[in-house]
């Protein structure tokens, strides 16, 4: 738990002060990923800095896990942070193993200690201790540098990742891949991150919580739902966005606007001349063929018109599924580029679970701002 209790910075001083950090407060919980976002100069980096001493505090306290760092050697607390910044910040000197291994070697860890870690962290991160470990930075891209970034911060296995801008130099395509890494390794291990970005597409990705700054003032802490619906001023919706319809579709998973019980759902056994019946009864244009648990194919009168067999021999294949944790922004893009109505919902290990249409998207979205008028 990292606790900001009235905390303000002002660097210089008299006529030159310049008040960075104004009177901040708020709580992060353990295990908690809290983006601390906003225009430059809004002392979000200020205020990260301070939280491992890398900067004086001018007034009030930060406590983690319920002491104050006031009280706490600047080395000892730094070590039980890692720390990930921008420029990433690797010796080029040192090999990626020298690297990561520093802090565990100051530390006095045994050597085979440091050796299955570093070993451990580089496949984490999906760099290859064998091909990896030996080179020197220059020798790696700048993703797979960060990547180092990433392993080296979490070498002595903190509680507490502060994370500056760290994947703010790769391009695009690279940091939403690296993003996902990190994201899938963060569901793992729990750590409690205070990350801070300037893009608003990142911080709704990464975090649990976003706290938005503005001239050193908190401006609303709150998830990326609220956020995005109920933005508390005009800095907020300006800063995230007139699409925000578009990026509450990247938050809201097909799992949450799918229909669970569709009704044109046919059970592989039956034979195609009862599955028309159901069809022309239910007047539907389109059945799902279920066997096993897993939608097979569909059917249409058309395709059934003339069949007297199992419905099975009629279906059609389904060109796509969607899995039931994709944002409903993929599923609407998917949606608009192909001319099927709807498709089939399916976990990981392709049951079906429900079927999703363009309305159940848009009910879903409606859902959220009918919320955000209700208040
Ligand atoms: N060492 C310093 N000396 C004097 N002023 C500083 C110093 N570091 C930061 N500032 C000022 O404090 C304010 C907050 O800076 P800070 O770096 O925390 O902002 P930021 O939101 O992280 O911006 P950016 O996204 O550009 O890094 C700015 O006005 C900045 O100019």
């Amino acid at each position: 738990m990292i606790e900001y209790r009235n905390v303000r910075k002002v660097y210089g001083n008299g006529q030159d002060a310049v008040p960075a950090v104004r009177d901040i407060s708020l709580q992060i919980k353990p295990g908690e990923v809290v983006v601390f976002l906003g225009p430059s100069g809004c002392g979000k980096t200020t205020l990260l800095r301070m939280t491992n001493k890398l900067e004086d505090i001018s007034g009030g306290d930060i406590l983690v896990d319920g002491r104050s760092i006031r009280e706490l050697n600047p080395v000892q607390l730094r070590r039980s942070m890692g720390y990930v910044i921008q420029q990433i910040g690797l010796f080029p000197n040192k090999t990626i193993y020298e690297n990561i291994a520093m802090i565990p070697r100051v530390l006095k860890w045994d050597k085979s200690k440091i050796d299955d870690r570093v070993a451990h962290l580089l496949k984490i991160v999906k760099l290859d201790p064998e091909t990896y470990s030996d080179r020197y930075p220059a020798e790696l891209s700048g993703g797979q540098q960060q990547r180092v970034g990433v392993a080296r911060a979490l070498a002595a296995d903190p509680d507490i990742l502060l994370m500056d801008e760290p994947f703010g130099a790769i391009d695009p395509i690279n940091r939403d891949q690296i993003q996902d890494e990190f994201m899938r390794l963060q569901a793992r291990l729990k750590k409690t991150i205070v990350f801070v970005s300037h893009d608003i597409h990142e911080a709704i990705k990464m975090a649990d919580r976003i706290a938005i700054f503005r001239g050193g003032q908190l401006v609303q802490f709150d998830t990326p739902e609220m956020i995005l619906t109920q933005p508390k001023n005009k800095f907020v919706s300006d800063f995230v966005g007139a699409d925000r319809a578009l990026k509450v579709l990247g938050l809201i998973r097909a799992r949450d606007a799918m229909n669970t019980s569709p009704k044109n759902v046919i059970p592989a056994e039956m034979k195609s001349p009862e599955a028309l019946d159901r069809l022309m009864e239910k007047n539907r244009k389109v059945g799902i063929v279920v066997e096993n648990g897993k939608p097979v194919g569909y059917v249409t009168p058309k395709l059934l018109k003339f069949e007297t067999g199992p419905v099975t021999d009629a279906a059609e294949p389904f060109q796509i599924f969607v899995e039931d944790d994709e944002p409903l922004r993929e599923v609407l893009s998917s949606m608009l580029m192909d001319s099927m109505d709807f498709y089939c919902v399916v976990d990981d290990n392709g049951h079906f679970k429900g079927t999703i249409t363009y309305q159940n998207i848009q009910d879903k979205i409606m859902e959220f701002y009918e919320d955000d008028t209700n208040e």
